[in-house]
């Protein structure tokens, strides 16, 4: 699997121009992109390429291995972001943010002229919320009105737990994260609008519309997938 993982990342390589504002997404897969698109700027095969973190993670991976960071309110425009996935359905429809990421990514990948995927081929389905719930960032006073009403979309809600510290996830933006399983998707982008529009929810972990390309490592190569 891991090898799946940088194969894709190599690959994302060849999408990375000279004077690109480049998205930098958070997880394992995006590590290994960040790692390799370093590389290539130390050794000076990349110029004037700017990195926008979406996390802490992706901030400090960048620093540690010398792409140059800028925040969001520093550039005019993103050329292309790049990042992982929980799920991404036939339509390119994704599920993201079991790493707690998702509000961030979403601000970044939206506005990016493309956004490139990079999945290894487990996280494809043939229907949302088949094997990951979808999370929720929620205002922390919020957190158990918001549980009880997703119950209305025939759902349940739990709040996620941190494992090296007591208590609940505290995003990078200090909200909580519930976690909520579906019985069933019908339409991704529907969902998305209307769990935005719970007073409390920050953001939620469906990007429906958004992925321009996916490249999937499989066993037989990468594949690229468009919209
Ligand atoms: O918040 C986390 C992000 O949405 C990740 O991009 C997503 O969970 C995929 O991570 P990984 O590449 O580690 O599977």
């Amino acid at each position: 699997m891991e090898e799946l993982k940088r194969a894709v990342a190599r690959e994302a390589l060849k999408f990375i121009e000279d004077d690109m504002v480049v998205g930098l997404g958070t997880g394992s897969t995006t590590a290994y992109f960040i790692e390799y698109l370093g590389k290539l700027i130390m050794e000076e095969e990349l110029e004037d390429v700017y990195g926008v973190p979406t996390s802490y993670q992706s901030r400090m991976l960048a620093l540690e291995n010398g792409v140059p960071v800028v925040g969001l309110d520093e550039v005019d425009a993103i050329d292309i972001a790049v990042d992982g996935a929980d799920e991404v359905d036939p339509h390119l429809n994704l599920i993201k943010g079991r790493g707690a990421a998702l509000t961030m990514e979403k601000i970044i990948e939206y506005r990016a002229g493309t956004f490139l995927v990079l999945v290894d081929e487990s996280k494809l389905v043939e229907r949302l919320g088949q094997k990951m719930p979808v999370p929720i960032e929620v205002i922390p006073a919020a957190w158990r009105a918001i549980a009880e009403e997703i119950e209305v979309f025939n759902a349940t809600a739990e709040l996620r737990m941190a494992s090296k510290k007591d208590g609940p996830v505290v995003t990078d933006n200090g909200n909580f994260i519930l976690d909520a399983r579906f019985h069933r998707i019908e339409d991704p982008l529907d969902l998305e609008i209307e769990l935005n529009n719970i007073p409390g929810v920050v953001e939620n972990g469906i990007f429906a519309d958004i992925a321009d390309v996916v490249l999937v490592g499989t066993r037989e190569g990468v594949k690229r997938l468009e919209r």
